[in-house]
């Protein structure tokens, strides 16, 4: 409704300008009627142009620009194609008649525009969009600086692009000659220069493209390499809440596919957009220089095919990342049943699961028919503008021909330049819109790349002689990811040097987290952790996580040998201290009986170790750093009671080293020199074994419901 308000009256004041400059301009210029035709539309097109963007309201009209252009080159194009397709004389103003219908019809296309836009074109825009648009170009040129290394080689490509093209464009024009010279008085060596050229420039052209073409992908894949590396190390870099918070997929994602694209915006997009846009302005130099009439009959498909590609982008871009994603989901639900296929069969659930991977075949399978079909109706619209276009230049051409214009041979170079054209136009829409795409994948990856870790690393402190003695000073600690609930309320404890120490209590009390904090994973909300009096984040991030080692219940293996998985993180440790940390932790025995000993392979996460060899090799991983604080976080659950003694007995063995435990079989840690119960993120209560049982309180609970729960 809004529109039908502005179009109406713009509409009445077109007539009435019309009018009365045609009447006007007439007077001045009689004999020219066409350039008077044109200097009314540039009047008018001033004058509606100032009016409605005095009047512009946003809520108004998507259309009006559309409309004002459409109501202002109507006319004078109408009436110059009229002179020169039609022969036919041209007239100002033709008829009050004539006009309405021509303002009728565009007022209805514009209003139906208007009202299917919203409904057909994906929204943008908005603020957030511009700055999007801004951001793009800002990650684009930081792109272009990360390719710097590649400068020579992208020179040289830039070279043979342009030596190409040069070549490319010389081939049709040596057709046409051919051409003109069999049907016109044959001239055998007129014949053979010209096709002595047509084949110098076409295998001239073919070899400079090649190489065009290996350069581009030369720089392409090192600029790929590149970017992988840099995003690896930033990645790797971040602190724990981040991998929390992010998807491993997000990740692998980033890696594989964003940084690939990324570089293919570079070296790709713009190798082919630089080519399209330099090939489009020589073939139209070309068609220009045969018949400029039939350049200008071409076009006129120009505008529509631009529009038909700019909206066959954005839908069928959109769908495109639709059906990466559904790849990626239905890829992702395929691996999580197949890792988890013991609990499948063991609860008979392959049928509903085979069901719900069926489901997401599905979606991939709907989304890839819209998008074909997108596609279809995008190839179907296209072919029947060009071919339209083609009629229309034949007929035209043919008049041309007959009455002397242009030869028969040009009209066929023209053809050849003509179809070249239209693909050299939808190419570069493509291509603007796909290297648009691509920034939006480089904001992705800069997004990574310039994540500053939260747990600060840039400690410095590395002391020669160390006591060991740890201190927590008044900690509390949320997780990031659930500010809300406080895991550790304002608690102090000391580990001393050589010192073990036993942390329990009821399940989610908080051990673990106490373990994050000082392998600093996370850091502590308030208060602090002291090595030796000094906070753990002043010391050198290696040389803390030296001092500090941690062997988890679940202990994570690398595919690779004995050996390799014992030294893991120390290059230059020798071999004699290596085996020395697996003897101390009881794990010589099963090693030497391995086929290879510690040559032998423990297949990927030590699937060929069971469960208490694993934990003894990770503790003979943590032993070889020689570390001055040992914490097992139930990390001899899997070990009968014997073997749990041995290792014990040795690790008590080792000067200096304190250890940490945590331990859900109480027993275990009777013998520690402190026990600390931690309990809803507090302490109520620490001492030895015999003081804890005597004050009958949590932990007695505990050791009480343990005793019972195990029918000691
Ligand atoms: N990464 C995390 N993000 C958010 N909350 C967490 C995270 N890890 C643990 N929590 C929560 O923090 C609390 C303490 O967990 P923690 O694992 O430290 O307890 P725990 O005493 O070691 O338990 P358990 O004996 O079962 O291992 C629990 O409520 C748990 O749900």
């Amino acid at each position: 409704m809004i529109s039908l308000w502005f179009h109406v009256p713009l509409l009445l004041l077109d007539s009435s300008l019309t009018y009365i400059s045609s009447g006007i301009v007439y007077t001045h210029y009689p004999s020219d009627l066409l350039a008077a035709a044109w200097i009314v539309s540039l009047v008018k097109f001033l004058i509606l142009g100032l009016v409605s963007l005095k009047l512009y309201h946003p809520a108004w009209v998507s259309s009006s620009p559309l409309f004002i252009f459409s109501v202002c080159l109507t006319p004078p194009l109408h009436q110059t194609l009229r002179s020169y397709v039609t022969s036919h004389s041209p007239e100002l103003y033709s008829g009050l008649t004539s006009s309405l219908i021509t303002h009728l019809t565009l007022l209805t296309a514009c209003l139906l525009w208007d009202w299917a836009s919203p409904h057909i074109l994906p929204k943008e825009s908005s603020e957030a969009d511009k700055n999007g648009e801004e951001r793009n170009r800002q990650n684009f040129v930081r792109l272009l600086k990360y390719s710097n290394p590649d400068w020579l080689f992208l020179s040289g490509a830039f070279i043979f692009l342009a030596l190409a093209l040069i070549g490319e464009m010389f081939i049709p024009f040596y057709m046409g000659r051919v051409i003109d010279i069999l049907s016109s008085n044959y001239k055998e060596t007129e014949f053979l220069v010209a096709m002595f050229y047509m084949a110098l420039f076409s295998i001239a052209s073919s070899a400079f493209a090649g190489c065009r073409g290996g350069l581009f992908i030369f720089s392409m894949f090192r600029l790929t390499r590149r970017l992988r590396l840099l995003l690896f190390r930033s990645v790797i870099k971040q602190d724990i809440a981040f991998f929390e918070t992010t998807k491993t997929g997000d990740i692998t994602s980033r890696l594989s596919n964003d940084t690939a694209r990324v570089s293919r915006s570079i070296a790709g997009n713009v190798n082919i957009t630089l080519r399209t846009l330099v090939k489009c302005i020589g073939v139209y130099s070309f068609m220009i220089s045969i018949s400029w009439q039939l350049t200008l009959l071409t076009f006129l498909s120009s505008p529509l095919t631009w529009i038909i590609q700019k909206l066959y982008n954005r839908y069928h871009q959109d769908l495109v990342e639709k059906v990466q994603d559904s790849v990626a989901r239905s890829s992702d639900i395929a691996k999580e049943i197949l890792e988890s296929v013991k609990t499948v069969h063991s609860f008979d659930a392959a049928e509903d699961e085979a069901k719900r991977y069926d489901d997401s075949l599905q979606e991939i399978h709907n989304l890839q028919t819209r998008r074909d079909m997108v596609r279809a109706v995008y190839l179907l619209l296209i072919r029947t503008i060009n071919l339209v276009t083609q009629v229309a230049m034949l007929m035209y051409g043919q008049t041309l021909i007959e009455s002397g214009f242009i030869t028969s041979g040009k009209m066929v170079s023209f053809i050849l330049y003509q179809m070249e054209s239209g693909d050299h136009i939808r190419l570069i829409v493509h291509m603007l819109s796909e290297i648009t795409h691509s920034a939006g994948a480089a904001h992705k990856v800069f997004q990574y790349l310039d994540r500053k870790p939260q747990v600060s690393t840039s400690g410095s402190y590395c002391p020669e002689q160390l006591h060991g003695g740890f201190v927590f000073k008044n900690v509390s600690f949320t997780y990031p990811s659930r500010p809300d609930t406080a895991v550790l309320q304002d608690i102090s404890f000391n580990l001393p040097p050589g010192s073990i120490t036993a942390l329990v209590g009821p399940s989610g009390g908080g051990k673990t987290t106490c373990v994050s904090l000082l392998e600093r994973f996370y850091e502590p909300t308030s208060g602090e952790i002291l090595l030796d009096g000094i906070p753990i984040q002043q010391y050198k991030h290696q040389y803390l996580h030296a001092k500090v080692a941690l062997v988890a219940q679940e202990p994570v293996l690398f595919s690779g040998t004995v050996k390799q998985n014992i030294g893991y993180g120390l290059e230059h440790a020798p071999e004699e201290q290596l085996k020395e940390a697996a003897r101390k932790a009881n794990a010589e025995p099963f090693i030497l009986g391995l086929p290879e000993g510690y040559n032998t392979e423990v297949g990927e996460n030590g699937s060929q170790l069971g469960a208490g060899q694993k934990q003894r090799l990770a503790i003979a991983r943590a032993l070889a750093r020689k570390p001055r604080l040992l914490i097992l976080d139930e990390a001899s659950s899997s070990l009968d009671a014997e073997t749990e003694h041995e290792i014990q007995k040795s690790l008590q063995g080792i000067e200096g080293l304190s250890l940490l435990i945590i331990a859900h079989r109480l027993r275990t840690i009777e013998k520690a020199d402190q026990i600390l119960v931690l309990e809803g993120g507090r302490l109520p209560e620490r001492g030895t074994h015999e003081e804890l049982v005597e004050r009958q309180g949590v932990y007695y609970k505990l050791l009480h419901g343990h005793v019972l729960q195990n029918g000691e």
